[in-house]
């Protein structure tokens, strides 16, 4: 346990402050004190955690993210924020002090979490226990009016004073001029306990980081801890002379700076982190820096550790004082030679990891950070500075993409060219390109999707279509419990469906009813106008053509991150208009309860399917294209889902022995919105949402058209507006980071770009919008058209289908349609006026063809009816 005591200083700028009281290892901040910036923690912590305290004002999400994002360790605020910036905007709780209010428990949700808490008053002690988790969870009490009494107690009690430097002192108990001050040791010692004879406590000495090593045990007493603090330096107790106060390195010169002071979880063990006097260490043996450790008389005292921080220790000595004529002198005094190798290396330990050889990779490795750590060492950069950088980093709560700049981005031609990463820092924001001052490629590259290796996917699909090939039903069970973690005793679900597995309440009923019932009416109206269409195309030539339902269809119907009964209404409405004969769904059943989805076994009850198969992934597109034991072979497979579920939709179209077609790749979803100026932000914002937040690769677009920049940082604003409350802002968070804003000035251009891009859903939220339809649309899957018509219509209940091409496949295929469920057959009938009217062309062509067998079926007729 640390300090048992966190000051609060006025502000970063009191840097005597803050190293006064470093030594309790944490300080906080007043929120208006500080001014984020990258390097706040590491200029101004003096190695003490930072936390800040808003309580005073409350924080919006940005402002959190930001100050969490610069290292700050945690957030002090009202329990009326917890709702927005933990429930909603689903930052970290542990990050966050829950400042509760007077007289009242804090809510159910706040306990659940893993927040701290902070008091004004204190409060009963079983509420203590209760509210502290049996003291896992640190519990603040905030006062003003602490006196050294009431801020020893609220310590004994196990809470975490929060006390004004203003009204503390680092002088002891003995020494302490003025007695309104509260020394700080008296806090620290009045919480220890000991169970040894000699009433002292038992002390752990270490090194500071890098190497933290254990330097030795000694013991120490009230007085010696406190004056430990007063000074600022490493004082014990000697056991021998009680009177005595040991103060390390008096005599022998190896004096030590205090650092930091911290009691272990039963308060009965002491551990200072000490800094030894340059040259000297710990150890009474002379060549020994720590107690633990044989020595040897070669061995220097401070090359302490191994690894990094012996190397640290050691290229620290060298640069101060290297021999003539070493290495690393030479590196040190030729700025040149250390950069080629630092390159070098690199590219050796690339090399090396290409080989997939450890052991090499660990030996180039080696050699990088050697060369790295002279390079910082010439900087003034020690490996401690490294280190606190990283547990800054640590604390991010939101990353950059990491994407590598574009200069180190190894180009092939069959690579999608990427634009600068996206660097920002916000939450929400899409990347703004200026079609006026964008390169072409710039544009372009806005305009093309997350790339998918499909290469990569299938090395992972493969073997799960082998392995339902080869062992069925068995595989499908084991494949269900390893992706979906649901053990099933059998895959599929017959008709009739049980009615426990599809209880959903009357209004979803209706949802579904109603929705099935638009759905209906639209594609029965896509059924071919005539049952036989026939067209005589010259005297006596009868063509004629008919559709016939595909016998077997297998409709996937997607489960992983959201449950979408709504496909199930798309794919299987279509399919009973089109009357084929046996309709079977697939879906994964839900983790939580094990089973399908209710109302997607409602919807299957409502349609006639035949069967479900409870399985997902590349396994239930393997096991409806092949069949297994229990699941039926169908002809075409039908659906959306995710790259595994497609690129098995690509691979079984492909292979002549499962003898199955699909509908087309139909991917993570994806919107294309064109506003102008005319355009409502909030009805933009909440198209682009309901698309972005369908899955992290899902990509939206929003094309402004003559905007004015006022009206831009409105979109901008709702967007982010909308997206910090939704449940799904992770997802939508993500996916917006690859999705972007182009800027146009004319509608003509607008629709070149959309074109280009192939929408799966276009959007045209712009004055007059019905006139640009169906003209100016060349590629898209879906088409909304006016302020009025969210593409959530279109997904649920307004008729037309959702199952669309995406990934810019709208250039060649359609949506899902009545006819996706159809062949179409044709016939003819020639009599012999039709035989007369096109025998001799049929011969003529048949002989210059050679196909001598064709050419005679016409002639035997011909010759027999004398028309020859
Ligand atoms: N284009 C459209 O018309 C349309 C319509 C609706 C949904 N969608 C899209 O469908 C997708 C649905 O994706 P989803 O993931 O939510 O559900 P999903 O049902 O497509 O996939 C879930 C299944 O993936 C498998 N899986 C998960 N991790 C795996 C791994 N590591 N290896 C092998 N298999 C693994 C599991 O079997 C799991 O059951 C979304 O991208 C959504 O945008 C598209
Ligand atoms: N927008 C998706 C098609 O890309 C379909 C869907 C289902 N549920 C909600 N939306």
């Amino acid at each position: 346990m640390t300090f048992p005591l966190l000051p609060l200083i006025s502000s970063p700028t009191e840097t005597e402050t803050i190293a006064k009281y470093a030594v309790t290892g944490k300080v906080l901040f007043p929120l208006g004190s500080v001014t984020p910036s990258k390097h706040f923690v590491h200029e101004y912590g003096k190695g003490a955690a930072i936390s800040v305290d808003a309580t005073a004002s409350s924080v919006n999400v940005d402002k959190a993210v930001e100050l969490l994002n610069i290292g700050i360790k945690q957030l002090f605020i009202d329990e009326a924020d917890f709702e927005l910036l933990i429930s909603v905007a689903g930052l970290p709780s542990s990050r966050f002090v829950i400042k509760c209010s007077d007289g009242a428990s804090p809510s159910p949700k706040v306990l659940e979490s893993k927040a701290s808490l902070l008091f004004s008053e204190p409060i009963s002690d079983s509420d203590f226990i209760q509210f502290s988790a049996g003291g896992n969870r640190p519990v603040y009490l905030q006062s003003s009016e602490f006196t050294e009494a009431s801020a020893v107690a609220a310590a004994k009690k196990g809470y975490i004073p929060i006390i004004n430097a203003s009204q503390l002192t680092t002088e002891s108990v003995s020494c302490n001029s003025n007695e309104s001050l509260i020394p700080i040791s008296a806090v620290f010692i009045a919480t220890l306990t000991t169970d040894r004879p000699d009433g002292l406590y038992t002390t752990l000495i270490n090194g500071p980081a890098p190497a933290y090593t254990a330097l030795g045990v000694v013991y120490s007493s009230k007085e010696s801890i406190a004056e430990s603090i007063a000074v600022g330096e490493g004082v014990y107790q000697s056991r021998k002379r009680r009177e005595e106060l040991w103060y390390k390195g008096k005599t022998s010169g190896a004096t030590q700076k205090l650092i930091r002071l911290e009691r272990d979880c039963d308060s009965d063990l002491v551990k200072f982190t000490v800094e030894q006097k340059d040259g000297t260490g710990f150890c009474h043996l002379e060549n020994n820096h720590t107690c633990f450790f044989d020595g040897d008389l070669t061995e220097s005292k401070e090359a302490t550790g191994s690894g990094l921080p012996k190397l640290d220790g050691t290229l620290i000595k060298r640069f101060e004082s290297a021999p003539e004529g070493s290495y690393t002198k030479r590196l040190f005094n030729d700025e040149s030679l250390l950069v080629a190798k630092l390159k070098e290396e690199l590219d050796e330990l690339i090399e090396a990891g290409k080989d997939k050889n450890q052991a090499e990779v660990a030996w180039e490795a080696a050699d990088l950070l050697y060369f790295v750590m002279v390079w910082c060492i010439k900087n003034g950069v020690r490996l401690s500075d490294i280190e606190r950088n990283l547990d800054i980093k640590s604390l991010k709560v939101t990353r950059r993409k990491g994407d590598a700049k574009t200069a180190y981005v190894e180009t092939s031609s069959s690579q999608p060219k990427t634009v600068e990463p996206i660097v920002t820092e916000d939450l929400y924001r899409m990347k703004i390109i200026d079609s006026k001052t964008a390169s072409a490629s710039e544009i372009e590259a806005s305009l093309t999707r997350p790339v998918q290796s499909t290469n990569d996917i299938m090395k992972l699909v493969l073997p799960i279509i082998k392995k339902v090939q080869a062992n069925g039903d068995k595989a499908l069970l084991e494949l269900t419990e390893k992706f979906d973690g649901v053990k099933l005793e059998a895959p599929v679900l017959n008709a009739p469906f049980p009615e426990e597995y599809m209880q959903i309440s009357e209004d979803m009923k209706e949802a579904i009813d109603i929705s099935i019932q638009n759905i209906e009416k639209f594609h029965t109206a896509q059924l071919p106008q005539e049952k036989v269409m026939t067209v005589e195309t010259c005297p006596g030539v009868y063509c004629s053509r008919f559709a016939k339902p595909i016998e077997n269809v297998g409709l996937y119907v997607p489960g992983g991150t959201a449950v979408l009964p709504s496909t199930a209404m798309m794919l299987g409405v279509p399919a009973k208009v089109a009357g084929c004969k046996n309709i079977v769904f697939a879906s994964p059943p839900s983790r939580s309860t094990g089973r399908l989805t209710p109302e997607v076994v409602y919807v299957a009850h409502k349609l006639g399917v035949k069967s479900i198969l409870m399985a997902g992934g590349s396994q239930a597109i393997t096991a409806m294209a092949y069949g297994t034991e229990s699941v039926l072979k169908c002809d075409k497979i039908l659906g959306p889902g995710n790259q595994f579920v497609t690129a098995a939709k690509m691979y079984v179209q492909n292979d002549t022995e499962a003898l199955c077609s699909i509908d087309m790749p139909a991917g993570p979803s994806e919107v294309l919105v064109v506003a102008d100026e005319e355009a409502d932000a909030d009805f933009v914002a909440s198209d682009l949402l309901s698309q972005a937040e369908h899955g992290v690769d899902s990509q939206v677009i929003l094309i402004g058209v003559g905007l004015t920049p006022k009206k831009l940082a409105e979109f901008e604003e709702a967007v982010k507006r909308q997206a910090c409350v939704l449940p799904r802002r992770e997802i939508v968070h993500k996916s917006l980071a690859h999705s972007y804003i182009l800027l146009v000035d004319t509608y003509e251009e607008a629709f070149e770009l959309s074109n280009k891009y192939a929408p799966e859903h276009l959007i045209l939220q712009i004055t007059d919008a019905q006139k640009y339809v169906p003209d100016y649309v060349e590629n898209a899957g879906s088409v909304f058209v006016g302020a009025l018509s969210p593409e959530s219509c279109g997904d649920y209940s307004s008729g037309t289908n959702h199952t669309l091409p995406t990934y810019g496949y709208a250039r060649q295929y359609s949506g899902v349609n009545t006819s996706t469920y159809l062949k179409f057959i044709t016939a003819q009938n020639v009599s012999e006026e039709g035989l007369k009217s096109i025998g001799k062309a049929v011969m003529t062509l048949a002989a210059v063809e050679g196909l001598e067998a064709h050419r005679n079926a016409v002639q035997v007729r011909m010759d027999k009816l004398g028309l020859l």
